[in-house]
């Protein structure tokens, strides 16, 4: 893809740890990395909460070098007209081999077994015998012919899920909403379940992979865990907000769930009984943390650079070859008309159009032009007055 010369630097600010690698993205000519710029062109996140956050007019982009964006504000970002990326896949095998570890280490009483024997230093010689007495209260099962459930086959699910099968596990799956590359992806022995409540019935281990919204919220509760087989271990690597921790709690102080791992410790797990709470590690791997940044980093450059976009959460993907001499980006309600108007305050101005896209998504849509003329920056600012004065934009730049 053609890049244009950018008319002035740029500044990203990042507000979590982004790889070197992902920063690199952005050359020093083009762009300065300014964490403490209050009014960056674009921010690049991890976890941290953006939602008390007051975002400068001048943000145009934020990409978050993750899955999950529930962090972010993204229907007020809608409404400002600033596109919000991420980073789809970039850290599924990083997810995918931690669950897998703990759906083994769990099972086999892995993390409590450690945690007791570290309780025997300073028995001296003992040691060994202590041990093997105190070993049967540790005997685990074997993960091979179980059945684990999967609650969302999307990039993490379905690699989840893919490699129980291959660890000799039965293995059944979840997801109305699935997309048609997962499901190719996704091994014909992964049986197909029409309701969460046959997975429930059905699973010795249950793990989720749902993005945190307002219709999973709390997903799991006093009600679902009746649903379950007694005992069964669950883990989330998705959110705390999918768990109603109060019912969680319950469930394992009365062994209807024997087990509970979960990437999101706070206060309340910690006090929970049976429950493995790792440090949000999912995606803590060099690799994972390097895809992400570097999938981030280049999507937002590519949007400030020429308006293109993929992967953004909110916005369409349109992409175009940089074809004219300057180009007009205009994010507006998908109503009708608008091209038109568009179009038409793009000659008023005397202006030739080389290319153009719409795009369309939900309640919104993205319309860049190509301009075949050289133009000065007193049309630029004409163009975009008079392209802003139309009903229904949202927002408008000439790149
Ligand atoms: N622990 C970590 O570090 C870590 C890392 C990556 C992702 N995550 C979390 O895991 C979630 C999933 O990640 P992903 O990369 O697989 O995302 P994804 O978007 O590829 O997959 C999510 C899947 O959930 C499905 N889904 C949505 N609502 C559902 C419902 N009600 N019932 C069943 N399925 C439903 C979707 O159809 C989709 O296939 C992310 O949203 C994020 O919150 C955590
Ligand atoms: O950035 C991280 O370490 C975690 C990312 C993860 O929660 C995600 O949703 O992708």
């Amino acid at each position: 893809m053609s890049t244009l010369t950018l008319d002035k630097v740029k500044t990203i600010k990042t507000l979590n740890h982004i790889a070197e690698s992902g920063l690199a993205v952005f050359k020093k000519d083009d762009y300065t990395i300014d964490n403490d710029s209050d009014h960056p062109d674009a921010i690049v996140v991890r976890s941290f909460n953006m939602h008390e956050m007051e975002i400068h007019e001048n943000v145009k982009a934020i990409a978050r070098a993750g899955a999950g964006v529930n962090n972010i504000p993204v229907d007020t970002c809608t409404e400002r007209g600033i596109a919000v990326f991420n980073t789809p896949g970039a850290n599924a095998n990083a997810v995918k081999e931690l669950v897998i570890t703990s759906l083994m280490a769990s099972s086999r009483n892995l993390f409590s077994g450690v945690e007791w024997v570290k309780t025997l230093q300073g028995e001296g010689d003992q040691v060994p015998n202590l041990v093997e007495a105190g070993k049967k209260q540790l005997v685990g099962s074997e993960i091979k012919g179980k059945k684990l459930g999967v609650i969302g086959l999307g990039a993490v699910g379905a690699l989840v899920a893919n490699d129980a099968l291959d660890l000799d596990m039965d293995v059944i799956g979840f997801d109305p909403f699935i997309s048609i590359n997962t499901a190719w992806e996704l091994s014909r022995n992964i049986e197909r379940a029409m309701s969460m409540e046959e997975v429930f019935a059905e699973a010795d281990y249950i793990t989720v992979h749902v993005p945190l919204t307002d219709d999973t919220r709390g997903m799991f509760h006093a009600e679902t865990f009746k649903l379950m087989k007694p005992g069964v271990h669950i883990f989330n690597f998705s959110r705390d907000g999918l768990i109603h921790e109060q019912d969680m709690a319950e469930a394992l102080e009365s062994e209807r769930v024997g087990k509970y791992i979960t990437d999101f410790p706070n206060e309340n797990v910690l006090n929970m009984k049976n429950t493995v709470p790792i440090p949000h590690l999912g995606a803590s791997t060099k690799e994972s943390e390097e895809n992400c940044a570097i999938m981030a980093t280049r999507q937002v450059k590519e949007f400030l650079e020429t308006g293109n976009i993929k992967n953004a959460v909110n916005f369409p993907d349109a992409s175009i070859p940089y074809t004219g001499k300057r180009r007009v980006t205009v994010f507006h309600y998908n109503v009708p008309h608008m091209v038109g108007q568009i179009t038409t305050a793009i000659s008023n101005n005397n202006l030739n159009i080389a290319d153009m896209i719409n795009r369309s998504r939900g309640d919104y849509a993205y319309t860049m032009v190509d301009i075949e003329n050289e133009i000065d920056e007193a049309v630029v600012s004409s163009l975009e007055e008079e392209i802003k004065r139309t009903r229904d934009i949202v927002t408008v730049r000439v790149i």
